[in-house]
């Protein structure tokens, strides 16, 4: 409910002005003199003030710029008796955002309060659409796998439970973010701010500051009011990534504003309060962490109601290709290179891996070959060792597909061979590939049945 001050010493107008505001859903105080007025504003935070600029204790023009100080987002609508242009002109100047002439009609306040909230409320707007355009426009691939599938049926039906804050576990690069924006974007706030912070990027005091923020002197450096990044996140949602990593200290303090929704600038005394969603994740395992006393069990439970598990990548193999052809796609896009495709050996390599650093790793592979790639077809000389050494026998071709088991030394003997075909003979570059010297490869050679065949250096 938006926040309003009637500052105002004709107690006539104090009262019927408030209690008509209040009938129309704002939560209204009121003030009968500066000092009182001055007061109030230091402990809440206000939406809109109307300010009469006659006052027993002071003249509203000096208000206007202590208000604005305390808060630049806060509309300062003036009311006074005298319908004269330089009044109006200088309460503008002092950075007022209208007036309004006595007498006036109730409808003509409504209507100009009106005005301001939607002001205020698109200000806010085109602030952050500004910064964040695309925060809902982006791809997400998958599908393909039953684990994905419930992935996406449980974000769903989290999105649209509005209030509940959400904790999305998962390893790291498996995807936690893209969750989180798709719970964003699905929720009744995909219009709101989509504020992000990491809590294992900063240094405990910092990352206090940058959630809270503060006010102007709470510090020596803090030279002017510092909004913190709850405030920013008013109507949307704060995405706290590596929740696992967030000091001790800061645990109960970040608990208090996720149940009362309220909170304190650093150095202030004013209750700031926000609608603000929160979406947590972390790659660590927090049950165990309150078990060892470094997770506050009160603030994990308060984060778990909405719980989602992203499964690694490796426990939903059938998401890996069309996610390798949506990154190659984009990658060869990004450096102008006609379509690329994979060769039909490298699917099962990418298949068979396991992916220790999940989506991000394959996108990084995928980019990486992509690069490399002066034909049109991704082959296994554009991937990693790790990839083609861990999947070569399963890489086995079709003809020899009739001998499933294929002791160690076997494989390792066809590996080598394949490896060698695919670089003409090349031992040297063969011997790169496989990550092993030249002198290894020729020890290896040796034993090979096949030791007379044609190699070249
Ligand atoms: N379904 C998907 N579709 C397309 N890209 C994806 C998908 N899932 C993940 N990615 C990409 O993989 C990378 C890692 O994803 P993300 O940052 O969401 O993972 P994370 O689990 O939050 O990682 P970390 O634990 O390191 O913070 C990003 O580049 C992201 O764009």
């Amino acid at each position: 409910m938006s926040a309003l001050l009637i500052v105002e010493d004709d107690t006539t107008i104090r009262v019927t002005v408030g209690n008509f505001l209040a009938r129309l859903g704002y939560s209204v105080d009121v003030a009968e003199n500066a000092a009182s007025a001055l007061k109030q504003s230091r402990g809440r935070r206000y939406r809109l003030i109307l300010l009469d600029l006659h006052l027993p204790d002071g003249d509203g023009l000096d208000l206007i710029g202590k208000f604005r100080e305390l808060d630049d987002d806060t509309l300062v609508v003036i009311m006074t008796a005298f319908p004269e242009v330089r009044t109006a002109v200088a309460a503008l100047k002092a950075g007022a955002y209208d007036y309004i002439t006595k007498p006036f009609d109730l409808e003509d306040v409504r209507e100009l309060i009106g005005r301001a909230m939607e002001t205020s409320r698109l200000r806010h707007e085109v602030a952050w659409r500004r910064a964040q355009s695309d925060v809902c426009q982006v791809d997400s691939i998958g599908g393909e796998s039953p684990a994905w599938q419930r992935l996406t049926e449980v974000t769903q039906k989290i999105a649209g439970a509005d209030h509940v804050p959400v904790l999305i576990c998962g390893e790291s690069g498996s995807g936690k973010e893209r969750v989180a924006r798709t719970i964003h974007c699905g929720s009744p706030r995909a219009g709101g701010p989509w504020v992000t912070l990491n809590c294992s990027a900063l240094p405990e005091n910092l990352l206090e500051s940058e959630m809270f923020g503060y006010e102007k002197g709470a510090f020596t450096d803090a030279r002017q009011l510092k909004r913190g990044l709850l405030e920013l996140a008013d109507g949307g949602t704060l995405f706290l990534d590596e929740i696992g990593d967030l000091a001790l200290t800061l645990q109960p303090k970040l608990l208090r504003v996720l149940e009362t929704q309220t909170f304190r600038r650093l150095g202030g005394s004013r209750e700031i309060s926000v609608d603000v969603r929160f979406v947590a994740a972390t790659h660590r395992n927090l049950p165990e962490m309150v078990k060892n006393g470094q997770f506050r069990e009160d603030l994990y439970y308060r984060l778990n109601v909405g719980a989602i598990e992203v499964p690694p990548l490796r426990a939903r193999r059938e998401d890996i290709l069309p996610l390798a052809r949506y990154f190659l796609t984009e990658a060869a896009r990004a450096v102008g290179s006609p379509t690329l495709a994979l060769a039909p050996a490298l699917e099962s390599m990418l298949e068979s891996y396991a992916w220790p650093g999940n989506v991000r790793e394959l996108r990084n592979v995928l980019e990486r070959a992509a690069i490399l790639c002066a034909e049109d077809t991704v082959t296994t000389l554009q991937l990693p060792r790790e990839i083609v050494g861990c999947c070569a026998a399963l890489a086995v071709p079709s003809e020899q597909s009739d001998q499933p088991f294929l002791d160690l030394a076997a494989m390792e003997q066809h590996y080598i061979q394949r490896v060698l075909d695919s670089v003409g003979g090349n031992k040297t570059r063969a011997a790169e590939l496989l990550g092993i010297t030249r002198l290894t490869l020729r020890n290896k050679l040796k034993h090979q049945d096949r030791d007379d065949s044609p190699v070249t250096s």
